[in-house]
């Protein structure tokens, strides 16, 4: 998948809602001020791939393209099956999660080349942006969530993965470690003064991209503003060239 080319494609806004129409007036407000949209699992549970389908279509084809952030966690076959499933909706981006394993990651790169050329980058998501440490510690995992990121980075970008999701507060490492090929798709973006709300591992979009991300994501500081196209304007502004 080609890197952004501008600050505005560089902006992931996550449209976070089961709602339909919602989600529809979010698109054509955000469309234009953003590199992709992101529909996660509260839309795709209500919404289910018809829902999915029905929004890429609006627009006349001129709604940003999807990045479908399932983060599947399964056995290597379920997860093979899952991504063939949702290839017709044609998604740019489509995560797993790295703590699947190897063979669960390759499974899922295997079933997304069926695309062809035209394939979803398979991004996998590392430790999510809602944990800090002593909630990762919580869970088994000794040493800090920037060793456990570069862990599973390397674990699944060797598995085939075209990148990983981490917070703001690892992109540095992870481009000091891995080089400039890597996607890094990073949440856990607040804008200066922004509530941060669940997330725990945060930075503002500048220090984000000014660490090495190449795409941002940010949901409720854009969905929850008053006028949401203005609030992702002035993130995407805000960003360097
Ligand atoms: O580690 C992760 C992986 C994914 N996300 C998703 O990003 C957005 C963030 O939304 P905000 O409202 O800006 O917090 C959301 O859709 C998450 O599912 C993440 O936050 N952290």
């Amino acid at each position: 998948m080609a890197r952004p080319d501008s600050p505005r494609a560089r902006l992931i806004a996550a449209l976070d809602t089961a709602e339909a129409d919602r989600a529809a007036a979010l698109a054509a407000a955000l469309a234009p001020e953003c590199g992709l949209l992101k529909l996660g699992l509260e839309f795709f549970a209500a919404q289910g791939p018809a829902g999915v389908a029905r929004l890429a279509a609006a627009g006349g084809g001129r709604a940003a393209p999807v990045f479908l952030d399932l983060k599947l966690h399964d056995i290597p076959n379920t997860v093979a099956g899952a991504v063939r499933a949702v290839l017709p909706l044609r998604p740019a981006m489509l995560t797993v999660h790295a703590a699947g394993g190897a063979a669960m990651v390759a499974a899922a790169r295997e079933a997304a080349e069926r695309a062809g050329v035209l394939r979803p980058a398979i991004l996998a998501v590392t430790v999510l942006t809602s944990l800090d440490a002593a909630a990762l510690a919580a869970t088994g995992v000794a040493g800090g969530p920037v060793q456990q990121v570069l862990r599973l980075a390397r674990l699944a970008l060797e598995a085939g993965a075209d990148g990983v999701v981490c917070s703001p507060q690892e992109v540095a490492r992870l481009r000091d470690a891995l080089g400039a090929a890597p996607l890094l798709v990073v949440p856990g973006v607040r804008p200066p003064g922004a509530a941060r709300g669940d997330q725990a591992r945060v930075a503002t979009p500048e220090e984000a991209v000014r660490a090495g991300a190449d795409w941002i994501v940010v949901g409720r500081p854009i969905t929850g503003a008053a006028d949401p196209a203005a609030a992702a304007r002035a993130i995407a502004e805000a960003l360097p060239a």
